[in-house]
């Protein structure tokens, strides 16, 4: 199709249906009203878990880490240091200007959500601990629904020197940490992904905690041209349709022999892939191929701020300069989206569903609160003083003018 009939039809996906949001809010409102018992209650049912003390011991994380292979080991510390520079290098730095100051703090206590319904996500730990870490958040403390003895996210939150660790997980998790329970103390944020229940119930708590962002299903767009490698292509986008069948793929480029091309490639390699029965799902539903001129493409970047961008086009540099939301651009063929998952550095919590045109993926100034500091001298003073007079007489607020003049006046 071309980009016209694409944002035509297009519309962002709506999972917040009635029923898991009612769900959800009895969740809540339990948790805040019978704390731990409701936490075990909710580990009962939906994770067939009976669970006496949810805090998991710093034996058990550290016999993780010790039981991995020393390749598994040496992968994860690899990962988390460059993960730790990246984010140092990207830190806010406060600002000084003699009368003005803005200045930057590591949030007291933070919550991540590490998500393991149906599979481990060692790789989420590192890409929310890290950055905190490097924030310098002193607290940090991490619900996730893994209760095997041993396990890798284990071993990745002992690297990553998390040692507050609770076995919860969906939205009774999410309420233990926004309003705390006996076993678990109120966090100032909670960060991270997780299913439909977690996502609800992240955004139920925001205001009485902070919280980074809501992520949805996964989504890549690929830009490309006949410069591509359609195979690599056709293997970026089963990568992304194989993590749910919701998965969002769109497949862009400048004509039609391009597509044509790549879906020829993933036509031939569909079948041998383990996870084909997901892939062949998520494409059939949520799978789009738009041919359209240079510009309208850009435009339906932008409009849909997806939350991966891959170019592999001959153009790419100019491309990319071009692209203004998004949740990460990955730019030509040694960038393929899968190593942003795992090593690249930025965090692979990335905003979805069109927010990348408010929100951002999260990164270690998110784990900063900030405020101006204002010591003005006289001179400067006089200078502005006048001004904000006569506004605050237009207000008819008169404290505020006596305020103000009294400093004039002396
Ligand atoms: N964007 C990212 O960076 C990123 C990274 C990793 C994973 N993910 C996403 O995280 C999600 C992980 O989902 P998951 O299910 O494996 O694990 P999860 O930990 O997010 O959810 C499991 C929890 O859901 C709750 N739950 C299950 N059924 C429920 C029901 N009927 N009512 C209420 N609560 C219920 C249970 O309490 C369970 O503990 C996937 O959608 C995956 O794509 C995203
Ligand atoms: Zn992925």
């Amino acid at each position: 199709m071309n980009a016209e009939t694409f944002k035509q039809n297009f519309t962002a996906d709506d999972s917040t249906d009635k029923e898991s949001l009612d769900n959800v809010l009895s969740i809540i409102e339990d948790v805040k009203q019978n704390k731990d018992d409701a936490l075990k209650k909710y580990t009962a049912q939906f994770d067939g878990q009976k669970i006496e003390d949810f805090k998991v011991p710093a034996e058990k994380l550290k016999n993780s880490f010790d039981n991995l292979s020393i390749d598994e080991q040496n992968s994860l510390i690899l990962i988390k240091e460059r993960i730790a520079n990246y984010q140092q290098s990207i830190k806010y730095k406060d600002f000084e200007d003699g009368e003005f100051s803005y200045v930057y703090h590591p949030l007291e206590r933070i919550g991540i959500y590490i998500p393991g319904g149906t599979a481990l996500y060692p790789s989420s730990v590192l890409m929310t601990a890290v950055p905190a870490t490097a924030a310098g958040v002193g607290n940090i403390v991490a619900v996730t629904p893994t209760f095997t003895e041993d396990n890798i996210t284990f071993a990745a939150l002992y690297l990553a020197g998390v040692t507050e660790v609770y076995t919860v997980g969906g939205a009774q998790a999410i309420a233990a940490l926004a309003y705390g329970t006996e076993s678990i103390k109120k966090v100032d944020k909670i960060v991270g992904p997780g299913n439909k229940y977690v996502a609800l119930a992240k955004k139920q708590v925001f205001g009485d905690v902070g919280i980074d962002m809501i992520a949805g299903p996964s989504e890549i767009l690929l830009y490309v041209d006949e410069s591509a490698d359609y195979t690599a292509v056709a293997y970026d986008i089963f990568a992304q349709a194989e993590h749910d069948v919701n998965a969002r793929t769109f497949l862009l480029a400048d004509n039609q022999e391009v597509i044509e091309g790549i879906q020829s490639e993933v036509d031939r390699l569909i079948s041998s892939q383990v996870r084909a029965d997901v892939i062949r799902e998520s494409l059939k539903n949520n799978h789009y191929q738009i041919a359209d001129t240079r510009e309208a493409l850009i435009d339906v970047i932008n409009f849909i701020a997806p939350e991966h961008v891959s170019i592999q086009h001959a153009d790419e540099q100019n491309i990319s300069r071009k692209i203004r939301y998004a949740g990460a651009v990955f730019i030509g063929k040694y960038s393929p989206e899968a190593i942003g998952d795992y090593a690249a550095g930025p965090s692979h919590v990335l905003p979805t569903n069109q927010t990348g045109r408010f929100s951002h993926g999260l990164n270690v100034n998110d784990f900063l609160t900030s405020h101006a500091v204002i010591n003005l001298k006289e001179g400067t003073y006089n200078n502005i003083a006048e001004a904000a007079k006569t506004i605050a007489q237009k207000e008819g607020l008169d404290a505020h003018y006596e305020s103000l003049n009294i400093r004039t006046e002396r």
